[in-house]
């Protein structure tokens, strides 16, 4: 077999989405997702200008070896656009080799590890009140794990809390959106959250919380220590990871598990954390980590120290990137939890899928290969919009972790 064309598809049903497929002569191709939020179009041409070229005529089934070629060949290695690139064909090559021996992802991983993929969704409200019944609503669809964030009274933007409208972080405009933090009145007003999520729902429900880089560790410390009465599944993103020994600090205050990796793009980026057990769940995922060839490589050395996979799933990802992210986690012994903010029904259109949800649990479904295909016809109407992720700043104006 061999590779006889390779092209992105920039399409923006909901939100901009880059997607790589690699057609082989025997008719069999393959889709990965490229999507970098707020950065698509530099993925695309690394893809389009610099990776496609040294495509053309490779055997498609030679996945471990593409991978080394493009990470050591490109001399300049990691980082978030190369690492994206790269995962976008490490997935499209796993999706020929499966769809070539006519078997679902997973089986071709090691087959299923479990009966289905636990995950968990956002309920976000301007206030305590209305974060509340967003969670309801999500319990009465029948999730077992939700994530909560609310408005912080004094502050006028909050990450996680859209103003109106479905929730997406990228901004449609020529520049960045700028939004104010200030820590303190989030650190007083977080435990009133969760006292009131406990109190309403119980203990059953898993309650998840998405600090999203915004604390210095000591102040993560303090923010785990007063969540630890209303025992949530993880803190996410509690300070900035650049600095792994940094996390140490919040360890040796709280025993509140933190989570941590979406911004990740290779196992160097936590290696320490997950050496020194200074996290419990590891959020990389496919397509900004290098793909499922490297994916399976930081999850074993997870799985060395009792660290679970808990992938993200924001929408800024696209189905296709669930699709093969389900795979994963049906296979992978470490398995944790599955984010899964649930995409637009004009993602879902673009992105006709095999996975499914029932009762909490995710499942990737029987067809061959990673199970997600895409409506090139569709995806034309939906032309690129340059957006943005939003900046923060502090009251003195300093930038600050968005
Ligand atoms: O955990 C999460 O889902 C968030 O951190 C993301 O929504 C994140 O803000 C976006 O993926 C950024 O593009
Ligand atoms: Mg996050």
């Amino acid at each position: 077999m061999r590779i006889t064309n390779a092209y992105c598809i920039v399409t923006s049903p909901g939100r901009n989405f880059v997607t790589l497929k690699i057609v082989t002569d025997e008719g069999v191709y393959g889709i990965g997702d490229a999507t970098l939020n707020g950065r698509e179009l530099a993925v695309e041409s690394y893809l389009t200008d610099h990776v496609i070229p040294c495509l053309i005529g490779r055997d498609p089934h030679q996945i471990e070896d593409i991978w080394q070629y493009l990470y050591k060949g490109a001399y300049w290695r990691r980082g978030p656009v190369t690492m994206s690139a790269i995962a976008a064909v490490d997935t499209a090559l796993w999706d020929i080799k499966a769809k070539a021996a006519n078997m679902p992802l997973y089986q071709l991983l090691g087959g299923k590890s479990r009966d289905g993929v636990m995950v968990y969704s956002h309920a976000n409200g301007r206030d305590i009140e209305e974060a509340m019944d967003r969670v309801a609503q999500y319990q009465e669809k029948g999730f077992k794990a939700i994530r909560v964030q609310a408005g912080v009274p004094g502050l006028d933007k909050v990450y996680g809390v859209p103003k109106g409208g479905s929730y997406e972080p990228a901004i449609r405009a020529t520049t960045p959106d700028e939004s104010l933090w200030a820590t303190e009145p989030y650190l007083d007003f977080a435990p009133k959250l969760f006292e009131a999520a406990r109190d309403r729902f119980g203990w059953d429900l898993h309650l998840l919380h998405d600090v999203h880089h915004r604390l210095t560790p000591i102040e993560a410390a303090r923010l785990g220590k007063a969540l630890e009465p209303y025992r949530l599944f993880w803190m996410e993103d509690p300070t900035p990871a650049e600095n792994q020994e940094a996390f140490k600090l919040i360890r040796q205050h709280t025993v509140t598990p933190v989570a941590t990796g979406e911004v990740f793009n290779s196992i160097h980026d936590c290696r320490e954390l997950i050496q020194n057990q200074l996290i419990d769940y590891i959020r990389a995922t496919i397509v900004h980590a290098g793909g499922i060839t490297h994916l399976r490589r930081i999850a074993a050395l997870a799985e060395l120290y009792q660290v679970r996979t808990g992938f993200h799933g924001a929408t800024d990802l696209s189905p296709v990137c669930m699709g093969a992210a389900l795979h994963f986690d049906s296979w992978v012994p470490n398995f944790g939890i599955q984010e899964y903010m649930i995409h637009a029904p004009e993602t879902d259109a673009v992105f006709p899928h095999a996975y499914s949800f029932k009762d909490g649990y995710m499942h990737p479904g029987e067809a061959p290969g990673h199970g997600v295909d895409i409506d090139e016809e569709l995806a034309k109407k939906y032309p690129y919009t340059q957006a943005y992720l939003p900046v923060a700043r502090l009251r003195d104006g300093s930038m600050w972790d968005w």
